[in-house]
């Protein structure tokens, strides 16, 4: 087991003046002291003030919170992280609920669509198609020597908002500083990077502006070894490093977890961080509703990554609590674009198989939908106890199937979790007026609270953040060789034990955005442990594992410098 990283010794540097000031990761701004300013060859570079991180961050915040617009705030933010990491980060762990929309979901939808109006400075490293035999060499920075985690996306998928091309950068991005924000892995230590392959998106490939490969999408063959060649790149150049796929297409979501799962440490966050959080939503859900898991009925919307993924999850859940496989199986209801998935249908892919419903199972069904059975007909007839919607299509929850799941359960658990929130499936508000106030909603994007009836309703956002900021500290600390399923099964049901819900049954299901630190480690733990027992990772006590874990944690906060001579 490797030995955690130091973050309390001063850092010794040769970096003086501007290129010390101009590397994110060392700048201090106006909070380098007299001494520092002597030794370094900053005085006269920066304001005379001596200030500290606190000021820093309570400047930083004023300016923020006096723009107009949330897209303003992200590139600001985005500018601040590219300038002073230290501050960023502060002020983003400090102010967790606040920042998070800001830096991630939704605001980093919008930087990603209109990523070329606001690219500054290089973070990150794009692996373009037309740079195909310079991927090593491009890797082989020094600057990257301390990189631990990947997150990696080849921009086809970006949320419910397609084809970004090359300004599916943001969402990297913003997945590794919530790696450090939420779960304190240091900044060196992450590496977004975009697999630049084309695009197909014709707005982009026709703005002038556009900084990516002008190129339509490379395919086939030709994609694939692409890939290959930055996977081995990538193993070769950081044996241990923990690879996460981000915001891929469909197809090439399961296509590529599958093939690279046994050959490195790697996962889908879109596959099996979100069948994660709603499995672990569901699961506090149950503490209100008192439906068991192995009696639930659970409709889907879109049986793509996140929905397969999920029911995959809640599958072996109910399996693991007694069901039978044949049984767990007839409880799962797959809507996608063609209606319920069912034996014989064209098309099916091997992710949906385990779900196709038995045509016995819908024979006497009363259909509402031509031509096909749609959600409408599956929420009258199938009676679900809860409704998953991970389509990308916005208001695809519509009224009357609201109301038909409604008048059969007594509390309907509605998880609309496409993002950002304009692909919701639903808006809370409209799901707690039309259930009168019985839902239990997980959103995948943040929205604010509903007020009803005199009540205030908070929503609870059921988003992968919860789980892979976790999962990739579990990893690092406990020195993993692989991710398996059930490390998700882990920090699912480690999220489920820190719902209020088991203390109050009036209690919101999820812990609030401002303690995913806590969260964070929790789930840490818990994939750590289920790791050690997989046997992918060397066993140690328990004592020293969650000291390990605490270990990995970075805290946002300056260090002295020593002059390296
Ligand atoms: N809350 C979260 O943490 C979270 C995590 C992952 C994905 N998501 C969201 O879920 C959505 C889907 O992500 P994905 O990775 O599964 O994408 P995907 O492309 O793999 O799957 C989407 C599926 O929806 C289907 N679909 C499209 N239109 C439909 C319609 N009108 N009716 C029924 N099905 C339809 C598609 O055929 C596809 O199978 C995105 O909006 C994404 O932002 C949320
Ligand atoms: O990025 C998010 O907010 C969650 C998820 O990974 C998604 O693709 O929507
Ligand atoms: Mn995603």
């Amino acid at each position: 087991m490797a030995t955690g990283p130091d973050f309390n010794s001063p850092i010794e540097t040769d970096l003086t003046d501007f290129s010390l000031i101009n590397t994110p990761m060392l700048n201090k701004g106006t909070a380098f002291t007299e001494a520092e300013r002597g030794v370094f060859h900053l005085h006269g570079l920066l304001p005379p003030h001596v200030g500290v991180l606190d000021e820093q961050v309570a400047r930083r915040l004023k300016v923020l919170r006096a723009f107009e617009t949330d897209f303003e705030r992200y590139a600001f933010l985005r500018d601040l992280q590219d300038t002073n990491e230290t501050l960023f980060y502060a002020l983003l762990v400090r102010n967790l609920e606040e920042m998070l929309p800001l830096v991630y979901t939704p605001t980093v939808g919008e930087g990603c669509q209109r990523f070329s109006e606001i690219w500054r400075k290089p973070r990150g490293v794009f692996l373009s198609y037309a740079n195909k035999h310079r991927i090593r060499e491009i890797l082989s920075n020094p600057r990257f020597d301390q990189v631990r985690v990947i997150v990696v996306s080849d921009g086809e998928r970006i949320l419910g908002l397609g084809d970004q091309g090359a300004g599916g950068m943001g969402i990297p991005i913003g997945k590794l500083s919530l790696y450090t924000g939420c779960a304190g892995i240091h900044p060196d230590m992450t590496l977004p990077i975009l697999l630049d392959v084309g695009t197909n998106n014709k707005e982009r490939l026709a703005d002038p502006l556009y900084v990516g490969w002008r190129h339509e999408r490379v395919t086939g063959a030709e994609y694939d070894d692409f890939v290959e060649a930055f996977v081995e790149a990538v193993a070769d150049r950081w044996p241990d490093v923990l690879l996460q796929w981000e915001d891929f297409a469909g197809s090439n979501a399961s296509r590529l977890l599958l093939r690279y799962r046994d050959r490195l440490c790697t996962f889908n966050d879109d596959i099996q961080g979100t069948a994660a959080v709603a499995a672990g939503t569901l699961l506090a859900a149950i503490n209100v509703t008192g439906v068991k898991l192995t009696e639930q009925r659970i409709a889907f919307l879109g049986a793509g990554s996140a929905g397969c993924g999920i029911a995959s999850l809640i599958l072996q859940a109910m399996i693991d609590d007694g069901a039978s496989e044949t049984e767990a199986r007839s409880r799962f209801f797959m809507v996608d674009r063609n209606g319920l998935l069912i034996e014989g249908m064209q098309g099916i892919t091997p992710a949906q198989t385990p779900f196709v419903q038995k045509r016995e199972a819908v024979a006497g069904w009363t259909l509402q939908t031509p031509n096909e059975i749609g959600l409408l007909d599956v929420a009258s007839n199938a009676k679900p106890t809860a409704l998953i919607g991970v389509s990308g299509q916005a208001g695809a929850f519509a009224e009357a199937v609201v109301r038909a799941m409604a008048q059969h359960v007594e509390r309907p658990v509605i998880f609309p979790l496409s993002n950002p929130t304009s692909r919701s499936e639903a808006t809370p508000e409209q799901l707690i007026a039309w259930t009168d106030g019985r839902a239990l909603i997980g959103s995948g994007s943040p929205f604010a609270p509903v007020e009803w009836k005199g009540r205030t309703i908070p929503i609870d956002q059921t988003n992968n953040s919860y789980i892979f900021p976790g999962v990739g500290l579990g990893v690092l600390a406990s020195g993993a060789r692989r991710v398996t399923d059930a490390m998700f099964m882990a920090a699912g049901k480690a999220l489920a034990k820190m719902s209020p819900t088991i203390d109050d049954k009036n209690g919101r299901l999820l812990p609030t955005v401002d303690r995913l630190r806590a969260v964070s480690l929790a789930v840490a733990n818990a994939v750590a442990r289920q790791a050690q027992a997989d046997g992918v990772a060397d066993r140690c006590d328990e004592a020293a594992l969650s000291g390990r874990i605490k270990a990995y944690v970075w805290e946002p906060q300056y260090r002295p410098y020593l002059k390296r001579d």
